[in-house]
């Protein structure tokens, strides 16, 4: 079996995935960290250096070779499953079971602030009311594609280690 969280960026894919993958005693794959460990660069270094496109397209070859595994928490990266794709290879993948973290734009906003350096789409915008029109916008767009996933769980007002047995009771 596979479980594959999606999500906007700071949703908790990969908080939650770790804790969600030791439960269960199944590897553990962060899609981003995937990808930063093959390119040998990092996320803001592969935008930088190479660009959004260069980065989209190892995304999508990384993730089609993380979707042959079994036994695996999946945590894909924000973007992942709004490109080509993507979302059609998660949702036919074998034996494999979608989760939306849905987070609402304020929480996301709170969490995202102080740690937007990391994330190469938002590092540009330094005010709270900047990052809650950007992430209303990209979150609308978004959520054609997360609305898709086989399972949806809200994350608002609930721990990591709620979230992360709720999955867990979930399969
Ligand atoms: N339910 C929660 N309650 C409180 N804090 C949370 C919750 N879920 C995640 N966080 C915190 O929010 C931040 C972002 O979480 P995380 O990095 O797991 O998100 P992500 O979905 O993997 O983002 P990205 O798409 O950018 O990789 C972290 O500091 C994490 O500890
Ligand atoms: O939402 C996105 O498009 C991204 C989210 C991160 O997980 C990384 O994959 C990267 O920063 C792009
Ligand atoms: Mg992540």
């Amino acid at each position: 079996m596979k479980i594959i969280l999606i999500g906007y960026m700071g949703s908790g894919k990969s908080t939650i995935g770790k804790n969600v993958s030791k439960m269960l005693n199944f590897d553990f794959i962060d899609l981003d960290d995937y990808i930063q460990e093959k390119e040998q660069l990092t996320i803001p270094q592969i935008f930088d250096r190479k660009g959004e496109i260069y980065f989209r397209k190892k995304e999508h070859v990384y993730l089609k070779e993380v979707l042959e595994r079994t036994d695996v928490v999946v945590s894909l990266g924000g973007g992942t499953p709004c490109y080509g794709s993507n979302m059609a290879a998660v949702l036919s993948a074998k034996d494999a079971h979608s989760v939306y973290l849905k987070s609402s734009i304020p929480n996301l906003v709170q969490r995202l602030l102080p740690e937007r350096l990391g994330r190469p789409l938002i590092a540009h915008i330094t005010t709270e009311e900047d990052l809650t029109e950007f992430v209303g916008k990209h979150l609308f767009e978004r959520s054609y594609y997360y609305s898709q996933c086989t399972k949806t769980l809200v994350t608002d007002g609930k721990t990591v280690s709620e979230l992360t047995e709720e999955i867990v009771r979930l399969f």
